[in-house]
């Protein structure tokens, strides 16, 4: 199965100039769903994470379900004022706009091994803000996992200290 068949490129989308990945359509098809997963699991193997971080939104339809296909539990990155505990946050620029990411204080301990989650790699901002966050609560990367790569956008530079891996590419 082809899963780039599954991404729905809509242009245009949320401004003019973007080139919009859906992930919809892969997301209802339970076949392309699930091979996404297992191919992700399949990365996670000798990586013995602990637990798996995932930011907001479609972060979060990915991470959760490789958390459980690990058994390990998730973490969530969320934009400003949705968490509930004591945060620590911080501000990153995206292809469209700007934003700030925050996350619970106590969600990592010091020396836990974190694999973050997300749907698409871009810029990359999204995710060195995600890893930076982790970090400064004594987390170690070893894992950054992504559905799309938009490779134009050379996040894999951004990310380049970390184990990256993505599993289609435009
Ligand atoms: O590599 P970057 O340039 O940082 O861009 C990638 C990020 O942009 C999108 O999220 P968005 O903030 O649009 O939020 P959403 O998941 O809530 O739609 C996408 O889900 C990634 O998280
Ligand atoms: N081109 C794109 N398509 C879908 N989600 C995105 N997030 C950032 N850029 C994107």
């Amino acid at each position: 199965m082809n899963l780039k068949e599954k991404i729905r490129v809509i242009q245009d989308f949320p401004e003019k100039g973007i080139s919009f990945k859906d992930i919809t359509p892969l997301l209802q098809d339970k076949n392309a769903f699930k091979k996404s997963i297992d191919c992700m699991k399949k990365w996670s193997e000798n990586l013995q994470a602990d637990i798996v971080v995932g930011p907001e939104a479609r972060g979060f339809i990915f991470a959760t379900a490789l958390a459980y296909a690990l058994n390990v539990g998730f973490v969530p990155v969320r934009k400003p004022g949705k968490l509930p505990g004591q945060v620590i946050s911080a501000e990153y620029s995206l292809e469209y706009g700007k934003n700030i990411l925050e996350i619970h204080k106590d969600a990592i301990q010091p020396g836990q091994k974190v694999v973050i989650v997300d749907d698409l790699l871009a810029t990359g901002g999204t995710l060195l803000t995600t890893a930076r966050l982790i970090e400064r609560l004594g987390g170690q990367v070893v894992g950054i996992f992504f559905l799309i790569e938009l490779s134009e956008l050379k996040g894999r530079e951004t990310l380049k200290e970390y184990n990256v891996k993505s599993l289609i590419t435009y």
